[in-house]
């Protein structure tokens, strides 16, 4: 590039940043005005509030005085908070207020435009542009088009412009460090230059090389259902964090970040990405997993977790293994349905409600007064006219309970300061004692009923587990279980496994889906409706019933799916069934299916290394950029496979920030960190989601380093021994496809056959 191009667009950055320092300025005054008058105000209280409380046009005057009060102090709150966000948007923009330029001129019209982008949009007067938004619909230009002719969309409708230059720049505090003109959509060398980098323990924003096919998942508003199948690396949960600020954007005023929830594979990957968002200037969205979803609806349960789904998922119980195909196929859902639906007209189990060990209304009443209403009535007013029934029995009962003799004996036990606290609420004298007795006793019943009360209130009379239980026994009359394969005494079997575990407090992940929608329609809980977004990674991990469940609870949630069905560690062959019931629980019309096979993680050598342990991984492209083959070591015995382990550990030490050294399980993730303490090896154990991610030498399960990434990745025991089954392929290339600049896989005797098809050119043998 010209110097002379780079000095005028050095003026220009100057001018631009001039403004945006007296932008600041004028935000800092705004924000010193609003603190000193809030003081004021608060100083002033007294003064300025007539407290009149004599009479009632006084009292009434003071409170008109206090409402005034408070509206100046939320109104001076208010332009606090609006100077405050200036403030640190601004703060940004001053070392990098933009990061592109494009010039094009509009159809019609004759003078070229030149626009700038950056991360927020920045005017010095009313609609006077300086820096446009990188959401903002011009911007997309910048995204989708190479230079020449092209439409984009507006809220007025389609616009056609000529594109005549795209411009990048690198700008550092405030410097422009390098500026490249390109003709592509997204010039190479800048995403070059991004995947070059070091991992990271927190995910970095791409608004500056977000890629076409990216863009169009990223500013998607037309799809009920956004179905993103992409390969590793390829920026699915990249592109989801910046389409969720461009929602924002896009929805501002009437769509907020309570209103967007993503769940995601486990808690470390929650903290892997939330910084994105927050850089980008926008508030983070709700994140759970599903597990923590559950959890915490089922206190009284202990759901299985990740590690231990993972050693069942993984075990070679072929009948557990069919038990799980059912429970998580659509079927079961459809089935559980149909079971909920009859329990209209019969079948639903209660509880006795009792009181002091006595039965006060007895479950055959309970149910007697649930099916006394017509079919008219659906699970959600049925238990809520039969709470209201209850109630009123409650009502009537006080008076017969209260000539009971240990209401009398109650009465007769109370001391005089409880009298006299009860005697409080009745300020006038009694009649005669009989009133007083009378006044005690009721005071005395209804705080007994108490507990019943609540009981009727939160419909405590309702046996979920036992209606859980009978649904299960019901399952051979609703669900063919032919088509999985399952005798009838096969299913008993699992029930009375399923009962003796919930019995000892716990629930599989499996069952616990189904538990909750039962118990969702049984007690008629309204759907979440102000959810207005949902987000899922790695959805190959979700089964058709937990996504059938959450379309039940977030009725009003359009959904945007992200997947790779060839990482799909839990669900494994079911995963590729998974697209297609999707497509039955969603309107053809407002479905978007995405692929995106271009992987930019790693490099080529890797990304043309892990293709090939898929069956089906010809589609997938690498990113053009350069880094060493993989390494592969077949060794003899462990020791020597440790002692490669250290070499390489040792070799990354100067190169990188992370190595991560994957094994299958938690169990030989513990042994491995162990051994390489022995050694003097400074390593981190990752065991559980809820720790953090830390640079330096990690040791880590497959199923916690799901979504994330590291400069260098070593699969432990990639051999035969460890992954010599078919069903382990996934997993594999889950792993291998970590690494961002270096792989290596160590392997004891034998590598495992799941390599069989990489041609030999593509890694060295060592
Ligand atoms: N357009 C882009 N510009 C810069 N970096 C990108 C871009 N797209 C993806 N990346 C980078 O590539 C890496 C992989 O992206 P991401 O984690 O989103 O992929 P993914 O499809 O979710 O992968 P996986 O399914 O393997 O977890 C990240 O470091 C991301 O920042």
């Amino acid at each position: 590039m010209s110097d002379s191009i780079k000095q005028k667009e050095q003026k220009h950055l100057n001018d631009v940043l001039a403004k945006v320092k007296f932008a600041k300025n004028e935000a800092i005054q705004k924000i010193n005005r609003a603190e000193k008058d809030e003081d004021d105000i608060n100083k002033n209280f007294y003064n300025d509030v007539r407290l009149k409380t004599s009479t009632y046009s006084g009292m009434m005057e003071t409170s008109v005085s206090i409402r005034q009060q408070q509206q100046m102090l939320e109104e001076r709150e208010n332009s606090w908070k609006h100077a405050t966000h200036e403030y640190d948007k601004l703060s940004k923009m001053e070392k990098r207020p933009y990061f592109a330029r494009l010039d094009f001129e509009e159809e019609g019209e004759d003078k070229p435009e030149t626009i700038y982008i950056g991360l927020g949009s920045f005017t010095d007067r009313p609609d006077h542009y300086l820096i446009y938004d990188w959401r903002a619909p011009i911007s997309s230009i910048y995204y989708d088009s190479k230079i020449g002719k092209l439409t984009y969309k507006t809220p007025m409708g389609e616009q056609t412009v000529n594109v005549t230059l795209k411009r990048q720049f690198q700008i550092k505090d405030g410097k422009i460090d390098t500026i490249f003109d390109t003709d592509q959509v997204v010039g190479d060398q800048m995403l070059l230059d991004n995947l070059n980098g070091k991992s990271n323990t927190k995910m970095k924003s791409i608004v500056t090389t977000i890629q076409a096919e990216q863009n169009k998942i990223i500013r998607d508003t037309k799809s009920d259902l956004l179905f993103v199948q992409g390969a590793a690396g390829s920026g699915k949960t990249a592109a989801v964090l910046q389409r969720v600020a461009f929602l924002l954007y896009q929805y501002r005023g009437r769509l907020s970040s309570g209103q967007v929830i993503l769940f995601s594979p486990n808690q470390l990957f929650n903290d892997y990405i939330n910084q994105v968002l927050p850089e980008l200037g926008e508030q983070n969205m709700v994140q759970m997993t599903y597990y923590q979803y559950s959890s915490l609806r089922v206190p009284k349960f202990k759901v299985e977790t990740l590690s231990e789904r993972f050693e069942e998922d993984n075990s070679d119980d072929a009948k557990l293994k069919k038990i799980n195909q059912l429970k998580n196929s659509l079927d079961f859902f459809k089935g559980e349905t149909a079971y909920t639906n009859h329990l209209n007209t019969e079948d639903m189990k209660f509880k006795n409600l009792k009181f002091q060990g006595d039965i006060f209304i007895s479950k055959e009443k309970i149910s007697e007064i649930y099916y006394s209403f017509n079919e008219n009535y659906n699970l959600r007013n049925r238990l809520d006219a039969t709470k209201e029934r209850l109630i009123k029995m409650l009502n009537r009962r006080v008076k017969s309970e209260m000539k009971k003799p240990w209401v009398e004996q109650a009465v007769q036990d109370l001391s005089r300061e409880q009298i006299q606290a009860v005697q409080r609420s009745h300020p006038d004298e009694f009649e005669n004692a009989d009133r007083e007795f009378e006044f005690l006793a009721r005071h005395i019943v209804i705080g007994a009923l108490r507990r019943i009360r609540k009981q009727i209130v939160h419909a405590r009379f309702l046996g979920i587990n036992n209606q859980f239980v009978n649904f299960l026994r019901n399952v051979p009359n609703l669900i063919n279980l032919d088509k999985f394969d399952l005798t009838k005494d096969e299913w008993n079997e699992s029930v009375d496994e399923s009962i003796a575990r919930m019995k000892n407090g716990h629930v599989s992940m499996a069952d616990v889906s189904a538990y909750l929608y039962l118990f969702d329609r049984i007690s008629g809980k309204r759907p979440k409706t102000d959810i207005k977004y949902l987000f899922i990674d790695e959805v190959q991990d979700y089964t058709a019933f937990q996504m059938a469940f959450l379309k039940f609870t977030f009725p009003r949630a359009r959904f945007t799916l992200l997947g790779d069905l060839n990482q799909a560690i839990f669900t494994h062959e079911n995963s590729h069934s998974l697209l297609q019931e999707l497509s039955t629980m969603f309107d053809p019309e407002k479905t978007n299916v995405v692929q995106l096979t271009k992987s930019y993680r790693s490099t080529e050598q890797i990304t043309d290394f892990t293709k090939y342990i898929l069956t089906e991984g010809s589609q997938i492209e690498s990113f053009a950029r350069e880094g060493d083959k993989p390494v592969v070591n077949v060794v003899n015995n462990h020791d020597e496979a440790i002692d490669k382990l250290v070499e390489r550990i040792d070799a990354d030490k100067q190169k990188h920030d992370t190595t991560a050294i994957v094994v299958k399980n938690l169990a030989e993730a513990k042994t491995l960190s162990k051994q390489l303490d022995d050694k003097n090896v400074k390593n981190t154990l990752i065991q559980t989601e809820n720790q953090r991610l830390v640079t330096g030498t990690l040791v880590i399960p497959a199923y916690l380093a799901k979504g994330l990434e590291f400069d260098s990745v070593v699969m432990f025991n990639g051999d035969e021994e460890h992954f010599g089954d078919e069903a382990d392929r996934q997993l594999v290339y889950t792993i291998c496809t970590r690494a961002m600049h270096e792989l290596t896989i160590i392997a004891k005797k034998q590598l495992s056959h799941l390599f069989d098809a990489v041609p030999d050119n593509l890694y060295d043998l060592q």
